[in-house]
Parts: C-alpha cells; structure tokens; sequence
C-alpha cells in the first residue's frame, strides 16, 4: 500500500549530499512522532546506509505534565534504540511573549544537543498545517501581501523554509511541510504509536492557536505569496545587486553611488538594500511598511538630506547615498575576563584576557582614518566612526583604546540566529561585504531543488 509519510521520509534521505546523523526534535505530538517513526522505518530498510538518528525533548517547564511527557518520548525511544535527551528550560521565564521566548530558547537547547549527541543536523516535524498558519500570521502582520514587511525567520513574502540554519551552526530541516497531519496520524495509527496532545494548542490566548481556528473555520487552504523557488531566485537576484552595488566599509557604512541611490521600484533592489540596512543597524528584522514608503519616498526624491529608518541614517548626498547606524542608544556593554558578548547587535566581542568596557568610541579614533583611507567623505567619517565599538579595560575606562585586547566579529543581525534556505545566497553576499565567512552550506541538496513550498 502506497504511504505518503514512509514515502516523504525516504525521498527526504535521498536528498541528503552525503549519510548523516539526524536529531529528531520530538516533543511527543503527533507530528514529531511520525517523523521519527517514519525515518526510523526508512533507515531500518537498509537502503540509506550511513543514516542514524538521535532525538531530544526540550521540558520547556511551563506546564506541570511536561516533564513526563518528555519521559514518555525516551521511554519511546529506548524502544527503537534511539538516544534521546531531555532538555530542560531552566530559570525565569518572560511574563510576555512566552511563546516567542520559548521558540528561541527551544532552537539553542536542540543546537546543544545536537552537538553532545554527535548530530549533524535537526529534523523537525512541522506540517502543512503549520506553514499554512505561519503563511497567515505573517499575513496579518503585514496587512496584505507585501514583501518588504515580514518578521522574523521569514522577511515576510514566503512561508516557513524546508531548511533553516541556526545560529550559524546547525541545519534544521523540515521534510513533513507538505504532509497533512491527518495523514501522519493514520502512519502512527497503523503502527499502534500513540501521541500527546499539547492543551496549549486548545489555549486562545496563543496567536497561533486563534489562527488554526481561523483556518479551519473559513476552509481556507492560503497558499504561500510566494514559492521557496520564487524567493531564492530573488534572493540570488538580490545577491547580485548587493555584489555589483553595495560596498561596505569596515562594517560601518555602506555606500551606494549615486546612479543607483534613488531606484526604489526593483523588489530584489529594495531587499538589498533593506537587508544590508539591517545588518548594519543590528536588527534582525527589517522596518515596517509604513517606514519602507517613507523611505521610498525620500529616495526617489534624489534630493540631498537625512533619513532614519531602522535605527540607520540614509545620508543622501551629491556623490551617492550613505547608511550607517544612528549615533542614537548606544550601550554599554561589561565584559568579566576572557568573557564574551553582543554589542549593539553588531558586534561579538571576546575578551583576551581583562574585565573590559565597549562603550560607543565618542572619538571615533579608531575607524576615522580607515575610512578617510576609504574614500569617503569627511561628514560620513565623522558621523560613522563614532558609532565603532570602543574597548577599554574595565579598570580604566575611556584611557586607553583596547582593540588589542578584544578579537571582534561582526554579528549580522538578520541572518546570524536564523537563516532560511531560500535567503542563503543573499546572506553569503551580506556576509562577504562585512568581511565574514560564508555561512555552512546545508546537508541536503540545494535550495532551489528543496522540496518544500
Ligand atoms: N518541546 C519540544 N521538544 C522538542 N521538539 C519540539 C518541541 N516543541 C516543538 N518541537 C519541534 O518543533 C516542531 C513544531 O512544533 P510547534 O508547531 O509546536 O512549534 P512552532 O513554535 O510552531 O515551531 P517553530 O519553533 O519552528 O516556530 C515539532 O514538530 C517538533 O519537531
């Protein structure tokens, strides 16, 4: 008999580029049951050598039965053989936006995981009806179909990827986004598996759960805006421009000529140009529509002046158009000796030995004279340099400059945390500008070829 969900699971290991071990993310539901079920059955075929798989339950903690639900899935997963952890969300939670905080603190918990158990990538088991509810949250949000607007792991326009990489370390693949969950529970129906049922997904105070109501009540079956295939074409589009266009200086101002500062119509221009924008004012998303009219506006204008937006000045000026940060809320950052820690969403500053102090260097002595060598303008010299970080030891703060004692990677706020699929190659193009690395390529065979929506 034909099964769609031992099917999926077998055509998902042949797209691997070479034998991985999975982490599957089990939370006991329906969904991540199946997908464990169903490639436990693929691999135990023998027709996938190399294959193994680990799993992991995160006790988010937050409601008294869930620590034995996650003794339930490695009870579970003794029976298959299958090593499984239990990770636990230890301390206080948020009093708002617990699910968000949740999501986050969920991903770094199964990255750690991953990693202790030997694991190559993780698996998780979202579903049709997932994509179908994360495609209308981020509608809502954006209040109609808009490109520019979208939030998160997503910048709007597609829905959820077939592949996301986290924190610039570890895969996460989604093979069951075009399975229903209908069909998934029949899978563990035949196999006698039985699942938990989450009471939060019966909870209204929870967006999502308000809008699987919607969903199911209108029958309404919304479709992506856009296609995985569609969206990294246009993130290769973007990559190109970003390439041919943009030039990033010492990662704190970017410079576009002037032929090209007031084209605003092209999409994958205007991503381009946002995203860099992004990365450049340390936000991980990128600004409302209202602010990307604005700021159309004002380019299209070609007239020279100032405009913020995103915590960014677009600095218009006869010889082309400058962004950079905003000398606006700039922190204070203390690290203990050899510590390690985010300033300003930009920068990842590790001590090399003393409790050290990052505050904004006011002077701007340390990147005044790259930029000067640069080429560009005194007034964009002076207004960047002063939003560098700069370094001093703890004990004599704002003496002596501490670049020596610090190694400094640039953070790139959009894409360090989660990149999907479809936006790599554009998140490369980001990268090479900031003078970084390219991010890992994913273990499965690339994303124009993926197979999710
Ligand atoms: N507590 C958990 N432990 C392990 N894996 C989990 C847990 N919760 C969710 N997952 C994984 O994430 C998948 C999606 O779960 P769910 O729909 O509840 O999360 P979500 O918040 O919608 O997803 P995302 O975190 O990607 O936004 C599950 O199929 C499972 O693989």
């Amino acid at each position: 008999m034909p099964d769609a969900v031992f099917d999926t699971a077998s055509y998902f290991l042949r797209s691997f580029t070479r034998p991985c071990r999975i982490l599957v993310a089990v939370s006991g539901g329906s969904d991540s049951m199946g997908v464990l079920m169903a490639l436990h059955a693929a691999i135990a075929t023998g027709e996938h050598p190399g294959f193994s798989l680990a799993a992991c339950t995160v006790d988010h903690a937050l409601r008294p039965q869930s620590a034995e639900e996650a003794a339930s899935v490695a009870a579970f997963c003794r029976t298959l053989d299958i090593a499984h952890r239990t990770r636990r969300w230890e301390g206080a939670k948020p009093a708002t936006g617990i699910q968000a905080a949740a999501r986050k603190i969920r991903y770094e918990l199964l990255a750690v995981a991953a990693e202790a158990l030997g694991a190559d990538c993780i698996v998780t088991g979202h579903t049709r009806e997932d994509q179908h509810e994360t495609i209308e949250m981020r509608r809502a949000r954006s209040n109609g179909p808009g490109i520019d607007d979208g939030e998160g792991e997503g910048h709007g326009g597609a829905g959820m990827a077939a592949t996301m990489l986290y924190g610039r370390r570890v895969w996460v693949l989604r093979p069951f986004l075009r399975l229903g969950r209908a069909e998934i529970r029949s899978f563990l129906d035949a196999r006698a598996v039985a699942w938990i049922d989450d009471p939060s997904n019966a909870n209204h105070a929870f967006e999502r759960v308000r809008v699987r109501a919607r969903i199911a009540a209108s029958d309404d079956m919304q479709m992506p805006l856009w296609g995985g295939r569609q969206r990294a074409a246009s993130s290769a589009a973007a990559a190109g421009l970003i390439e041919d266009r943009i030039r990033v200086h010492e990662a704190l101002v970017a410079e576009i000529t002037a032929e090209n500062a007031g084209a605003t119509d092209d999409p994958d221009w205007r991503r381009a140009l946002l995203i860099v924008a992004s990365a450049l004012g340390g936000r991980d998303h990128l600004p409302a529509r209202a602010t990307v009219q604005r700021l159309s506006e004002f380019l299209r204008a070609g007239k020279p002046g100032r405009m913020t937006a995103g915590r960014v000045v677009f600095d218009r000026r006869a010889g082309g158009l400058y962004l950079y940060r905003e000398a606006r809320n700039l922190p204070v950052l203390a690290l203990g000796p050899g510590g390690q820690g985010l300033w300003d969403g930009r920068f990842k500053i590790t001590s090399g030995g003393p409790a050290l102090v990052v505050t904004a260097d006011a002077s701007g002595r340390r990147s005044a004279q790259r930029l000067i060598d640069a080429g560009l303008p005194m007034g964009i010299v002076k207004r960047a340099s002063t939003v560098a970080p700069g370094i001093a030891p703890a004990d004599a703060a704002g003496i002596a400059y501490g670049e020596a004692l610090a190694e400094i990677e640039y953070n790139i706020a959009p894409f360090d945390t989660f990149l999907p699929g479809f936006d790599r190659i554009m998140a490369d193009a980001v990268a090479v500008s900031f003078g970084r690395e390219r991010y890992p390529a994913p273990p499965v065979h690339d994303v124009l070829t993926e197979m999710g929506m």
